[in-house]
């Protein structure tokens, strides 16, 4: 059955599919990488990721997007899914998973010139963070705060 004229239709959702990853050092703090001036959601601190491009799988983008952003190479058995981000943002609802890795060859550098900070799963809690990341943080202190 279509709608009444009158009323406007329901503009699409927009499902946007980016993934992501907490990268583990031996003192079991956590990477965050400031989102470049410019960008939506400038400023605030993210874990390393990016959107899954047509034809991908997650893992895929994110050993791209690491050795894109952070020059280091990571092995897929390394990469361990932990939860997920679901988050309505304006223009889009986003789904993120986020994985963990405690093991990469190389040292992670600013590629893009973006800031880098490692950091204590419950440090997290102090740092500007896009709302949609809020959720996974109790994720991390309980895996990694002792
Ligand atoms: N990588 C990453 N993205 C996140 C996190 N939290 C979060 O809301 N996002 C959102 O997921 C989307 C990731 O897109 P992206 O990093 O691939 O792309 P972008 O917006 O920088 O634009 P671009 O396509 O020009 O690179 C952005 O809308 C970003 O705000 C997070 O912790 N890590």
């Amino acid at each position: 059955m279509s709608a009444p004229d009158s009323a406007p239709a329901a503009a699409p959702l927009r499902l946007l599919l980016v993934v992501a990853v907490a990268l583990v050092d031996v003192d079991g703090r956590v990477l965050v990488s400031e989102r470049p001036a410019g960008k939506q959601l400038a400023g605030l601190w993210e874990f390393p990721g990016g959107k899954v491009e047509p034809g991908e799988r997650p893992e895929q983008t994110l050993i791209r997007e690491l050795a894109e952003e952070l020059g280091i190479r990571v092995e897929e058995p390394c990469l361990a899914p932990l939860t997920f981000a679901s988050h309505a943002y304006p223009d889009f609802h986003l789904l993120m998973p986020l994985y963990v890795c405690r093991r990469w060859t190389g040292t992670p550098r600013p590629m893009e010139g973006q800031a880098l900070r490692w950091v204590r799963p419950k440090a997290l809690r102090d740092l500007a963070m896009p709302p949609a990341d809020a959720p996974l943080i109790p994720f991390l202190i309980d895996l990694l705060e002792v």
